[in-house]
């Protein structure tokens, strides 16, 4: 059955999300289409079309102040297309995508360490 979608401020975890994508897939027959690189052509696919909105448009301001509601609407649903092929494609190869994306910020940190100029900033 399908959940009821619940409107409240709290985070949405990635494995919720996770789960959510794979139970669509499952219901309809679909999961067998959900391969690796089916996925990760259909992830692609969908940054093309996050792509296509901004296409033409020249620089754009934080925020999409000039943006309609219309537009802003469209790229959050290419957005989340985005996420959620990205999050289907960790599940699939057994990757915990928050677990690995916390990892990876902290080798980004040992990487790109703050020269002392930076770490007197408040
Ligand atoms: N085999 C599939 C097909 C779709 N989806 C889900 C994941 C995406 O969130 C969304 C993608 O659907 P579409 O391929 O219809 O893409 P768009 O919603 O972007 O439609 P369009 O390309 O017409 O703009 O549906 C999925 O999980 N598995």
């Amino acid at each position: 059955m399908q959940k009821k979608m619940e409107k409240t401020n709290k985070d949405v975890p990635l494995k919720e999300l996770s789960e959510r994508v794979a139970e669509f897939a499952r219901v309809r027959g679909w999961d067998k289409y959900h391969s690796p690189r089916n996925l990760l052509l259909a992830l692609v696919g969908e940054v093309g079309e996050v792509t296509e909105i901004f296409q033409w448009k020249g620089e754009v301001a934080r925020g999409l102040p000039n943006w309609s509601a219309a537009d802003k609407e469209h790229l959050g649903e290419e957005l989340s297309d985005v996420l959620l092929y990205l999050v289907r494609l960790a599940d699939v190869c057994g990757v915990d995508l928050g677990r690995a994306a916390l990892s990876k910020i902290l080798k980004n940190a040992t990487k790109y360490p703050l020269t002392p100029h930076q770490q007197i900033q408040p």
